[in-house]
């Protein structure tokens, strides 16, 4: 998946980091459902409490953002967490008798602390786009990971997850995200923004929230 021009650059500069997080043991056993039910569950409950502050980090967007379009996709991207993917979340924890209270107040792990936080600190010591270099791996990952795992996984008991992330709503905010993204970089980098003396800070954003999502799934294979 390409997602736009600005993503497929960042994604190389990430270089094996980027690998590491998509092709991490987790998905491997999400997709042959070899994956624990404790190793999931412990992941979820974790990536509920992200999905709440990832989104905080996508309001700050909002307030970053110098454009009413830029207002408009960051504000539909906090809608798509908050309101669409979590319930993912709600519902298959509903089901092993976890309630959505449990989950708002279930203790971070250090690794999902690390990671929303140092998204968070991008938008509020960064810009805009330093912002959204940070955001972008966590949307733009998981879009990839399931188009690619829809064509590939086996028999797995987590069919659904794999379907939501390949699903077309969740297909639609990875463009939409892609292309805010180029249209950011356009505006505040110009032309030629690999020339601009600032590309290598974003890069650098980008590639440190790839290493948190590599983090982050080791912490679910440790519960
Ligand atoms: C850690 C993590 N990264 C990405 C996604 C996909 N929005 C997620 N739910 N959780």
């Amino acid at each position: 998946m390409t997602y736009g021009t600005t993503f497929p650059l960042w994604r190389a500069a990430a270089g094996e980091h980027w690998q590491d997080y998509t092709r991490h043991a987790f998905v491997r056993q999400l997709a042959d459902g070899s994956l624990p039910r404790e190793s999931f569950l412990h992941y979820l409950v974790q990536d509920y409490v992200f999905l709440v502050h990832f989104s905080r980090a996508w309001a700050l967007a909002v307030t970053k953002a110098e454009t009413l379009d830029e207002m408009r996709l960051c504000a539909d991207t906090v809608q798509a967490l908050i309101g669409d993917e979590t319930r993912l979340h709600v519902e298959t924890c509903a089901k092993e008798g976890i309630d959505e209270a449990t989950l708002f107040a279930a203790p971070e792990a250090p690794a999902n602390l690390a990671y929303t936080r140092y998204v968070l600190d991008s938008g509020h010591s960064g810009d805009f786009l330093d912002l959204l270099a940070a955001l972008a791996p966590c949307v733009l990952g998981y879009g990839e990971i399931g188009a690619r795992l829809a064509s590939e996984a086996g028999e797995t008991p987590y069919r659904h997850w794999i379907d939501t992330y390949a699903s077309e709503d969740y297909q639609q905010v990875c463009t939409a995200v892609g292309a805010l993204i180029d249209g950011a970089v356009a505006r505040r980098l110009g032309d030629d923004p690999q020339a601009s003396p600032r590309w290598p800070g974003v890069c650098h954003r980008f590639t440190t929230a790839t290493r948190l999502e590599v983090g982050f799934w080791d912490m679910g294979l440790a519960p």
